[in-house]
């Protein structure tokens, strides 16, 4: 579902981030992202999320040419890659609940099409009891829970996560990797971007890490 080929990423004038990237992303794959903390790893997430272009090499994204892909046709295609950013990027006035259904309202689907899947996702990622409550007051676990439901409530075919057990202990990391496996094993490929460890022995499952600009894979 992607491709890189030699790609690299400089911002402006600085030196480049990424280096000679090649990598494939197969369908319902799962696989960790790693490396030391400035490694680029976020870079690399925002490459495959279409939010920024390689200053060289080839990109392909569900068949398409990035080069080729116009303003226009960034969002249909957006709406196939969930995001779980690191800051959450939950909007503080809106509930839980409001939070995970905005991406179906600004497409302008009426409430009463989706407010039962929200709901259904709400309770899937454990937050049945918190969907009125505003994020200000939902913990980090729940607040990345909540982040999650947003990325998958327009079903996408891959989700990409920035660092999601970065600010939870250890128990619920184990839950939200839990998570991350049965999504997985329902059909979704998964990226999830991590430092940690011991999360990732907890799965036998492709690490590609970061280092000095170059990516290096474990099958
Ligand atoms: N918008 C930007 N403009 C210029 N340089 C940037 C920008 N974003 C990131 N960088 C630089 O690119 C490098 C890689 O950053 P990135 O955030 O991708 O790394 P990371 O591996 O995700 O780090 P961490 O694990 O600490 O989150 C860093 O040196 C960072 O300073």
């Amino acid at each position: 579902m992607f491709r890189f080929e030699n790609v690299g990423l400089r911002y402006g004038m600085g030196p480049e981030i990424l280096r000679d990237i090649s990598l494939d992303i197969p369908e319902r794959s799962f696989q960790f992202l790693t490396g030391p903390s400035g490694a680029g790893k976020t870079t690399l997430l925002r490459l495959l999320f279409l939010g920024l272009k390689p200053t060289r090499g080839l990109i392909t994204v569900f068949g398409k040419d990035r080069a080729l892909i116009t303003r226009k046709e960034l969002p249909h295609l957006r709406r196939r890659i969930g995001v779980v950013f690191q800051d959450f990027r939950l909007l503080d006035h809106m509930t839980t609940y409001e939070n995970v259904a905005l991406p179906l309202r600004i497409r302008g689907r009426d409430e009463s099409s989706y407010r039962d899947d929200v709901i259904d996702l709400l309770k899937w990622v454990g937050l049945g009891e918190r969907m009125h409550v505003l994020p200000p007051i939902l913990s980090g676990g729940e607040k990345q829970r909540a982040a999650i439901a947003r990325a998958l409530i327009e079903q996408p075919e891959i989700l990409l996560a920035d660092e999601p057990t970065g600010n939870v202990d250890p128990p619920l990391a184990r839950r939200l990797l839990r998570l991350f496996i049965e999504l997985n094993r329902l059909g979704t490929a998964v990226v999830i971007a991590t430092h940690d460890l011991q999360l990732m022995e907890q799965v036998d499952a492709r690490r590609m890490i970061l280092s000095e600009g170059r990516l290096d894979i474990h099958d």
